[in-house]
């Protein structure tokens, strides 16, 4: 599903009037959608309170108010600012609409009240005043049900960042395609239920806008990459993973990468354990390889098995002089650098990333928010700068792919691509799911798979492994409820 930035919906509205498009038209579909919206899902409602803005996101508001007047609603409209001053199609909305404004500071949430959040939209351009915050407040504590147009009021559609105060919609309608806001938190949570309505742009129109390729992560983005077994396929075809193990008493975090490696698909997957952790290891796998590892010269000699396709360092490692010797030694090769091998570079983040400008971007790094600062504490801190932004800043500097975790969880390519991953249920956040993340990636860019479509495909194999898994798992369920690879083939 395509996602535009508020600046690129601008565009594709530019464009569409170039083409002939009636811009006054897509402000009347826009608001009787909203109208429909607000009729069959707030059917019991005794009052709808349109609260109108100074610009478009108000003149939709208009049509909302005149669309429900229609139908019998009892409708009030309440203006932020003086309506005369209203331009453009706003006013037209404004003059077209038979119910006279009152101003805003006249409203009194009731309860039985819907309101219609039409203050603000695409073009917020600064934090909300005292008194609508005020506003925002006391409709919050009448707990009525607010349906907001476009955007809830407050938060920025490109970043999901409230700039100040926002309302929590119960519901919000967006026209076209939705902006990364809907999708990214905290404004994804401030939306309430999302619905995309079609005002009549035509997609070649939204397309021509979209210039930053950024999507949300759905099977349709990396599909065609997914690796598919053949039926004679022999192990070493599907690839050989390697994860490496930390000390002993530290190897469960590289042993859930590599049992999740091999679920998903690597024809193998060898566990390189220090001398310390063999014993320990070994009582704990079956399926899963292990060979004995401690030194740099064993990772080089290990390296020339040229059939070892993939590897995963990190989780449980030991972020430490070792761990940057050989995260520099595995770059050559596709690699999941997480946990411990990203923080090990934190205080020397460019010997990371001119070791990985080396070779083609065939590397991942998953950082949570704590790694990410600690690798990128410029781009982490640029409050003005969304998740997307960042991952994607963050990713054409260390010249890898960049999964940027959390429950919004943002995968960015150096060469601009990005998804924002929405299918991970809440209860995902728990120990050690991190580790089978990486695995899972691991394991598909063992079997070949390009890093940007792996993370993806990861991420969201990932978020379903624990839909499947339910409230109440452990990170050891989820290898176990990865779905098949052909589940989406
Ligand atoms: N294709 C579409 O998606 C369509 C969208 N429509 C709707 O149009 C809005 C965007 O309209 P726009 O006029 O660009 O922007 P807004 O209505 O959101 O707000 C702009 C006005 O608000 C003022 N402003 C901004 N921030 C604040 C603030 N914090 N406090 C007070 N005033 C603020 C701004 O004033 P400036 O001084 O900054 O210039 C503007 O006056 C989109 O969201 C959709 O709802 C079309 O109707 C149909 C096509
Ligand atoms: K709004």
């Amino acid at each position: 599903m395509i996602l535009l930035t508020p600046d690129e919906m601008g565009a594709a509205d530019r464009l569409a009037a170039e083409s002939g498009i009636d811009s006054y038209g897509l402000m009347v579909k826009a608001g009787y959608a909203v109208a429909a919206s607000a009729l069959k899902h707030f059917a019991t409602v005794r009052r709808a309170i349109v609260l109108a803005g100074p610009g478009n996101n108000g003149g939709d508001g208009y049509v909302v108010a005149r669309a429900l007047a229609e139908s019998g609603m009892d409708v009030a409209i309440h203006a932020l600012g003086d309506p005369d001053k209203l331009k453009g199609d706003a006013r037209t909305a404004r003059f077209e609409c038979p119910i006279e404004p009152q101003s805003l500071e006249a409203y009194l949430p009731q309860a039985g009240d819907l309101v219609i959040d039409a203050l603000f939209g695409a073009g917020l351009a600064r934090p909300l005043s005292g008194a609508v915050t005020a506003l925002i407040e006391a409709i919050g504590r009448k707990g009525v049900p607010v349906l907001a147009v476009d955007l809830p009021s407050g938060l920025s559609g490109a970043t999901g960042a409230p700039l100040g105060a926002a309302f929590h919609a119960t519901r919000t309608v967006t026209f076209m395609a939705p902006k990364p806001g809907h999708y990214l938190l905290p404004g994804r949570d401030l939306c309430g239920v999302l619905e995309v309505a079609d005002i009549g742009i035509p997609m070649r129109i939204v397309r021509a806008a979209q210039g930053g390729k950024l999507s949300v992560n759905s099977p349709a983005l990396w599909r065609a990459a997914l690796p598919h077994s053949a039926a004679g396929a022999h192990k070493f075809s599907r690839g050989h993973l390697g994860v490496f193990s930390g000390p002993a008493g530290k190897t469960g975090a590289a042993r859930l990468s590599a049992m999740a490696g091999i679920r998903c698909g690597a024809g193998l997957v060898t566990l390189a354990v220090p001398a310390s952790a063999e014993a320990e290891v070994a009582a704990h796998q079956t399926a899963i390889m292990q060979r004995r590892l401690d030194e740099a010269d064993d990772l080089r000699d290990w390296l020339a098995d040229r059939r070892l396709s993939a590897f995963v360092i990190g989780p449980g490692f030991g972020a430490d002089a070792r761990a940057r010797e050989f995260v520099q030694a595995l770059a050559e090769r596709p690699t999941v650098i997480d946990a411990d091998g990203i923080s090990a570079f934190a205080e020397a983040p460019d010997e990371l990333f001119v070791t990985l400008g080396r070779f083609a971007p065939h590397c991942v790094l998953t950082p949570h928010q704590g790694e990410f600062s600690r690798l990128f504490p410029d781009i982490a801190a640029d409050d003005d700068c969304g998740k997307v932004e960042k991952a994607r800043a963050a990713s054409a500097r260390a010249h890898a792919v960049v999964l940027y975790k959390g429950a919004d969880t943002v995968i960015a390519a150096p060469d601009g691509r990005a998804a924002i991953n929405a299918n991970a249920p809440p209860w995902l956040a728990t120990a050690g799911s991190g580790d089978v993340l990486a695995g899972i990636i691991g394991g598909l860019l063992a079997q070949g798979m390009e890093a940007f479509e792996a993370a993806c495909a990861g991420a969201f194999l990932h978020g379903e492994a624990g839909s499947r898994a339910g409230e109440g798992l452990t990170a050891e369920d989820l290898p176990g409820h990865l779905p098949p690879l052909s589940a989406f083939s």
